[in-house]
């Protein structure tokens, strides 16, 4: 793959580059643009009141939790990157806008359930259409499907005013929640999509010189706007299929007394697959896996290609019953009934180092254990407890506030959590959990006392020495 500058050589771009001095954004990704780009001024803009509020607060308590972002946003906040719910002021100023707006699955309508919820997106473009007076690049930065840029390029022409022209770029993000900083410090590749026009390809390499300011010029890569929304898709379908892969395995593991772990590193030495992505659990949880799934589902069926649509849907399927065949393992291993039991469930959030509760593989846990009647003591080190109240409602709808507090207690300590436990759940691979003194956890638990790995983090010899029950999610061997 040629780096943009190769490719803009071969193409003889007819147009200069527009030089980019200042960036609006709707939507929290561009603060490491304002750290790496002091020349650049970033406006962070965003309807939610709350969540600006959060991002301006003195005191630094940030609407989001992230390794490393308190120190982006100390070093940039105040000196050229601001956070405003002016939306209006940031599209006039911007000449470089991102739109990175939720994505959400559709709840209802046409292809509800699947589709991309792509209401946000068609609402931010038709407001940069109406409040800008000046020419600007537009980059879609959300998710989204194959064409969309086609689609907000339409409404952007149908409603901009004289003299005002937008070029549309595809900049889809591939960073990770809990590594997202050192991810956009240095990313594997930057990808632009553009249409392949001298107009476009002007835009690309505006957005490409942002860019080059930290990333190196080989791997900031132009390809066309269609293949660009649709590679952004297709990486997250493919992450997600090597952890669907690598979890089907682990039920064969299980059922034979091989070693998921073992397994996963004998196949991550093929330099051909690579180690990375083939750690068993629990289930993916997360915003975007399946999500992103689910639109490439419904895309493919759009586009009438059933058997490709079904391909996919597997992955998510296959999620779905790895969470269902956890549950059922902890019930049968507590003599088929959790009925008043106490389970102690550590980590809610969907992956270590984030507060975020996006589909996390734990909420369906509870979910289960709840139905089963029995009771929950829950800790997380980040996640709100507000947080996880309303991830539990929305989970049972049939249940009231005051019915799910009978049942679910939320602790400040993972030792206050497994207190008089039948079992503990490792749900999220919290490194904290590893290092809990597991000998005064045991003394404090009824008897026998389990620990149910859905993470593969503990060692479960040295728990089995204390004189703990140990199931470890892709292992048959013995208690
Ligand atoms: N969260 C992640 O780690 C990643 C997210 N993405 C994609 O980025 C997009 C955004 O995702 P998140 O940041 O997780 O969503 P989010 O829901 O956390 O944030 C989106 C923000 O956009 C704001 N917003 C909505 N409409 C707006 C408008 N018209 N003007 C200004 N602000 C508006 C909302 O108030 C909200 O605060 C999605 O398409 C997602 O698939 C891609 C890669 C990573
Ligand atoms: O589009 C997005 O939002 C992002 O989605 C994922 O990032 P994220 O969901 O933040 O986190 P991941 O590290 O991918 O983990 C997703 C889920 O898979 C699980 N996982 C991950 C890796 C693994 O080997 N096994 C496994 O079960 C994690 O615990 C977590 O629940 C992708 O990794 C990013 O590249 C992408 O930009």
């Amino acid at each position: 793959m040629e780096s943009i500058t190769e490719h803009l050589k071969h193409q003889n771009l007819a147009l200069s580059p527009v030089n980019v001095k200042k960036i609006c954004c709707s939507g929290p990704t561009c603060a490491v643009i304002a750290l790496k780009c002091p020349h650049i001024q970033v406006t962070i803009v965003d309807l939610n009141q709350a969540r600006v509020d959060a991002w301006n607060d003195a005191d630094f308590h940030l609407p989001i939790y992230e390794p490393g972002l308190e120190d982006v946003v100390r070093h940039a906040r105040g000196r050229n990157l601001f956070f405003s719910t002016d939306v209006d002021k940031g599209i006039q100023d911007a000449d470089l806008i991102f739109v990175s707006v939720n994505t959400p699955t559709k709840k209802s309508g046409v292809g509800a359930g699947f589709a991309a919820d792509l209401n946000y997106v068609e609402l931010a473009t038709r407001r940069i259409a109406a409040v800008a007076s000046t020419s600007k690049i537009i980059v879609e930065k959300s998710t989204v499907p194959c064409r969309t840029a086609e689609s907000m390029r339409t409404i952007l022409e149908a409603n901009s005013k004289p003299a005002c022209r937008f070029d549309i770029l595809s900049n889809p993000e591939f960073l990770a929640e809990g590594t997202a900083i050192n991810d956009l410090f240095a990313p594997d590749r930057v990808l632009i999509g553009s249409l392949q026009t001298p107009e476009g390809l002007s835009a690309c390499e505006s957005l490409s010189q942002v860019y080059a300011n930290w990333v190196p010029k080989d791997c900031i890569l132009n390809v066309g706007l269609w293949s660009s929304e649709l590679s952004k898709l297709a990486a997250n379908a493919m992450l997600a299929q090597r952890i669907s892969s690598i979890n089907a395995l682990s039920a064969i593991c299980e059922a034979t007394g091989a070693n998921i772990d073992e397994v996963s590193y004998a196949i991550g030495c093929d330099s051909r697959i690579g180690p990375k992505f083939l750690k068993a659990s629990v289930g993916f949880g997360g915003s975007c896996f399946q999500k992103d799934i689910l639109n490439l589902v419904y895309l493919s069926e759009s586009l009438h290609l059933p058997e490709v649509a079904a391909y996919w849907r597997q992955v998510v399927e296959m999620n779905e019953y790895q969470k269902r065949r956890f549950s059922k393992t902890v019930v049968d291993t507590l003599f088929n009934t959790i009925t008043g039991k106490r389970i102690a469930v550590l980590g809610f959030a969907f992956k270590a180092d984030t507060g975020d509760t996006r589909e996390s593989a734990a909420i369906t846990l509870i979910r289960d254990f709840l139905s089963e009647r029995a009771f929950v003591n829950i800790y997380d080190p980040k996640v709100e407890h507000a947080q996880i109240w309303q991830d539990l409602q929305d989970a049972s709808p049939q249940q009231s506030l005051q019915q799910l507090q009978k049942q679910v207690t939320i602790c400040s300590s993972a030792m206050s959590a497994c207190k008089n436990a039948e079992a503990v759940v490792i749900a999220t691979e919290w490194k904290e959990f590893k290092n809990i003194n597991w000998e005064l956890i045991y003394a404090g638990m009824e008897k026998p006392a389990f620990v149910f790995d859905g993470r593969l983090l503990l060692d479960a010899e040295i728990l089995r020495k204390i004189g703990f029950k140990v199931v470890v999610i892709g292992r048959g061997e013995r208690l």
